[in-house]
C-alpha cells in the first residue's frame, strides 16, 4: 500500500508528456522485436534447408563423433589421429552431426533421374583444333542439360557393343567422392577393353536397394569372359548402410575412391548447388554456424563429406585396405595416365589406358580423352565438370583447411597415403 501510494506520488509528479515519450519508446521496442522475430522464422528454414539443415554444434555432438572415430580408430592402432581429432576438436569446437539425404549425389546423372548424365563431350575436330579453337563453344555442349549424352544414350552406350555375353553385378564399384573426378575416371575406364560399365549413376546401395539384385544386374551392361562390371555412384561412400549392402553382394568387391583436397572438394560441391540454385547464401555464409567465434558449421553436407577419415571408417569395418584403391582426384588431372595405371594394375588389368589415350586440352583447361570406348572422336567432359569456382574469402579457405587438417592426417595414415593437401595450402 505504502508502495503503491508512492509510486502514485512519482507518476503525478511526473510530466504527462514525459510519461507519454517513455511508453511510446517501449512500444515501438516491442514492435521491433516483434517483427525481428517474425523475419527470423521466416528467413531461417530458407537458409537452413540450403545448409541441409545443420545442427547446432554441441558439446554431446563432439563427443559422439570423437568416440566414433577413436574407439574404431584405437581398435585398428590409429591412436596419433585420434589425439589429432581431440586436438581439432580443442582447437576449433566443431562436429559433424547426423547426414541429410543425397549428400554424396554426383551430378544427377542418377537412374530416374531427369538431368541427364555428364559424360565425355564428343568434339568432331581433332585435339588441336580444339585447342586452337578457343572458347567454350569450341567443347560441344547441350544446353540445359549439363550433358552431352541422355539416359538413353547412355543406356545405349552402356551396352553399345553388340549384347554377347551376360549380365553381371559389378566387380568393382568406384564409390566415391562426390566431385573428387569420378565421371573423368569411369570414362577413362571404359576405353579398356576389359572394363564395361554403366553410364548413369544406379543409387542402388542407397536409393534403389529395395529393387532387389536383379533391378541392379539387369542395369548392367553385358560382359564377356575376362570382362569386368562397374558402376560409379558417388553417393555410397557417405552412406552409412553401403559397406554392408556392397559386403554382402559380395565380399570381394573392389572399391575405388576419388579424392580431392576435401576444401577444393566442398567449393566444387557448393558451385554446383548454386549453379542449380542461383539464389543460395554464399559459400562464407553456410560455412559457418558462427562466423565470428569460428565454429564451423560441419553437419552442412558440402563440408561434411570430406572428413574421409569418419566415412572411411565404415568402410573399413567390412572391407581390407587391400580391396580399396584410393585415386588422387588431383593427381586424376595433372596425370591421368599415371593414376590409370595404378587402378588398372589394382583391378587386374593389363595397362591398356596409358598417356595415348589423353591430351591436354587448353580450352577445357582438363585432359580429355583421344578415343573413348564408343566412338574414335575425342571427347571431353560436358561443362558441369570443371565449372569456374566463385572467389571464396581466402580467410574462409584457411579457417577450412585448418579444420579438415587433423582429419586428413588420419586419413593419410589409414590410407598409408599422402595426398599433400596441405602442400596446396601453402602455395
Ligand atoms: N578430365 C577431366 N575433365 C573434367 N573434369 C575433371 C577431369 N578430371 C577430373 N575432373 C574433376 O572432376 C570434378 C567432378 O567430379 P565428379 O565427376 O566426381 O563429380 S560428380 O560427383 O559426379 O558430380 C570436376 O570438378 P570441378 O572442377 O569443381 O567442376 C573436375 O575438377
Amino acid at each position: 500500500m505504502a508502495f503503491w501510494s508512492s509510486t502514485s506520488a512519482f507518476t503525478s509528479k511526473v510530466p504527462r508528456k514525459i510519461l507519454f515519450m517513455f511508453t511510446l519508446s517501449l512500444s515501438v521496442t516491442y514492435l521491433f522485436y516483434s517483427l525481428m522475430s517474425c523475419y527470423n522464422s521466416l528467413r531461417f528454414p530458407v537458409q537452413e534447408s540450403y545448409a541441409e539443415q545443420g545442427r547446432l554444434v554441441t558439446e554431446e555432438t563432439t563427443v559422439a563423433l570423437r568416440d566414433k572415430l577413436s574407439s574404431s580408430s584405437t581398435s585398428r592402432g590409429y591412436t596419433a589421429g585420434d589425439a589429432l581429432y581431440k586436438t581439432a576438436t580443442v582447437q576449433t569446437g566443431y562436429v559433424a552431426v547426423p547426414t541429410a539425404e543425397r549428400e554424396g549425389e554426383g551430378e544427377g546423372d542418377h537412374v530416374g533421374s531427369d538431368r541427364k548424365d555428364t559424360e565425355w563431350v564428343g568434339t568432331a575436330i581433332a585435339p588441336t583444333e580444339v585447342a586452337a579453337a578457343g572458347g567454350q563453344n569450341a567443347v560441344l555442349e547441350r544446353e540445359h542439360q549439363e550433358s552431352s549424352t541422355t539416359d538413353e544414350e547412355l543406356s545405349r552406350r552402356g551396352n553399345s557393343t553388340p549384347e554377347y555375353g551376360e549380365k553381371k553385378l559389378p566387380q568393382a564399384i568406384i564409390i566415391g567422392v562426390k566431385k573428387g573426378g569420378t565421371r573423368a575416371l569411369l570414362e577413362a575406364l571404359r576405353v579398356h577393353p576389359d572394363v564395361r560399365a554403366v553410364g548413369v549413376e544406379p543409387h542402388f546401395f542407397d536409393r534403389n536397394y529395395e529393387k532387389g539384385l536383379d533391378w541392379y544386374r539387369d542395369l548392367m551392361p553385358s560382359t564377356l569372359e575376362g570382362q569386368i562390371t562397374m558402376e560409379k555412384t558417388p553417393s555410397y561412400f557417405v552412406t552409412s548402410s553401403a559397406p554392408k549392402r556392397i559386403h554382402s553382394m559380395a565380399k570381394d568387391t573392389k572399391l575405388i575412391i576419388v579424392v580431392r583436397n576435401p576444401v577444393t572438394r566442398a567449393i566444387s560441391d557448393y558451385t554446383q548447388t548454386l549453379s542449380k540454385r542461383p539464389e543460395i547464401p554464399t559459400f562464407e555464409v553456410l560455412a559457418f554456424k558462427n562466423r565470428t567465434l569460428g565454429l564451423i558449421d560441419a553437419s552442412w553436407s558440402a563440408l561434411r563429406i570430406g572428413i574421409y577419415a569418419l566415412h572411411l571408417e565404415s568402410w573399413m569395418q567390412y572391407f581390407p585396405l587391400s580391396q580399396i584403391h584410393f585415386v588422387s582426384g588431383e593427381r586424376l588431372i595433372v596425370d591421368p595416365a599415371g593414376e590409370m595405371a595404378k587402378v588398372q594394375d589394382f583391378l587386374g588389368l593389363k595397362r591398356i589406358v596409358t598417356d595415348k589415350h589423353f591430351y591436354f586440352n587448353k580450352t577445357k583447361g582438363f585432359p580429355c580423352l583421344k578415343k573413348p570406348e564408343d566412338s574414335s572422336a575425342p571427347r571431353c567432359l560436358g561443362k558441369s565438370k570443371g565449372r569456374t569456382h566463385p572467389k571464396i574469402d581466402p580467410d574462409v579457405i584457411r579457417r577450412l583447411h585448418k579444420f579438415y587438417k587433423p582429419f586428413n592426417m588420419m586419413f593419410y595414415q589409414m590410407t598409408g597415403q599422402n595426398f599433400e593437401w596441405e602442400q596446396e595450402e601453402k602455395q
